[in-house]
């Protein structure tokens, strides 16, 4: 049987993505789209605006007005938005599948309260190739221990809001974990002037925008003689859809709880 989804922020770079991801399932039907109050396409049809034909889901402007008829939420918005999404399905037990990045430490802990009450699955990234890459940086940085200086480079596009993403932080906490470091004391988010030499226990994370660049993500070990770089890079935004999708199936079949992509794998 297939799931019943909703995909809030419907109309967005991935919200339409979304749409066309479940059209392709065999796992999960579309049943309602939900975007901005203030959005000129309220009314629409989601299936349209997606460009792939009228669907006759059409886009409302408020997620309490059809969570009763889903079985799970994608939302890919932004974090005010998802907090408010993510109180809807705990009020009705609905699954949730959170893509958004950006949140800070309060909104992320606001959310994860929330895991008593519903499914609730959180990713950065949903593409398989990233969470493959961040079972290998574990392996890496377990193997490679404290010798190897470890940087972070991402670049995405001219519209992302949110810096670093949200996988470059998660790959950043992927290592900071294996060498038994807290990300939130050894992180360095850029250098300017006269920062003195490299402190051996920082992780240096550099962002780049610009363009249409989808995501790229390199995590380098740096030795004296050699260097490691693990590189992932994305060229569809298909790839997270395809892996939300998949993981919204998953999880409309799970009690409530805390999950996220690697659950969904199985690759914990
Ligand atoms: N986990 C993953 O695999 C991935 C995560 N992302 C993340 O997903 C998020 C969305 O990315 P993207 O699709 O590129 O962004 P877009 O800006 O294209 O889409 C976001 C959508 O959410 C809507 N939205 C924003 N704020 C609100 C609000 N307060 N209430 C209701 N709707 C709102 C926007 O409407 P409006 O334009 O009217 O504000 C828009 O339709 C980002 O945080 C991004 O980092 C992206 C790709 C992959
Ligand atoms: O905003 C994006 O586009 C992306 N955001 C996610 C992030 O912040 O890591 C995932 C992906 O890289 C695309």
């Amino acid at each position: 049987m297939s799931a019943k989804i909703a995909v809030t922020g419907a109309v967005g770079r991935m919200g339409r993505m979304l749409i066309e991801a479940i059209s392709q399932s065999a796992n999960a039907e579309l049943v309602a789209a939900v975007e901005h109050p203030s959005s000129s396409l309220i009314g629409s049809d989601a299936g349209e605006l997606a460009g792939l034909g009228k669907n006759g889901v059409i886009i409302v402007d408020d997620l309490g007005k059809v969570i009763e008829q889903v079985d799970a939420v994608i939302d890919f918005t932004a974090p005010v938005a998802t907090l408010e999404n993510a109180r809807q399905c705990s009020e009705h037990g609905k699954a949730l599948v959170v893509g958004t990045t950006g949140f800070d430490n309060e909104q992320k802990a606001q959310l994860q309260a929330m895991q008593n009450q519903m499914a609730l699955c959180i990713a950065a990234n949903y593409s398989t190739g990233v969470n493959v890459c961040l079972k290998l940086l574990e392996q890496a940085a377990k193997i490679l221990g404290d010798e190897y200086d470890v940087e972070i480079y991402e670049a995405h596009h001219r519209h992302k809001v949110d810096a670093p993403s949200g996988t470059a932080l998660a790959m950043g906490e992927a290592v900071a974990d294996s060498l038994n470091r807290d990300l939130d004391k050894v992180a360095v988010y850029g250098r300017e002037g006269q920062t003195g030499a490299r402190d051996r226990d920082t992780i240096g994370f550099a962002t780049v925008r610009g363009g249409d660049v989808v995501g790229d993500h390199t995590v380098m070990f740096m030795a004296d003689g050699e260097r490691i770089e693990i590189t992932h890079k994305a060229s569809s935004r298909m790839a997270f859809a395809r892996g939300a999708v998949r993981a919204a199936a998953w999880m409309a079949g799970q009690p409530a709880g805390f999950y996220d992509m690697r659950d969904v794998l199985g690759l914990k």
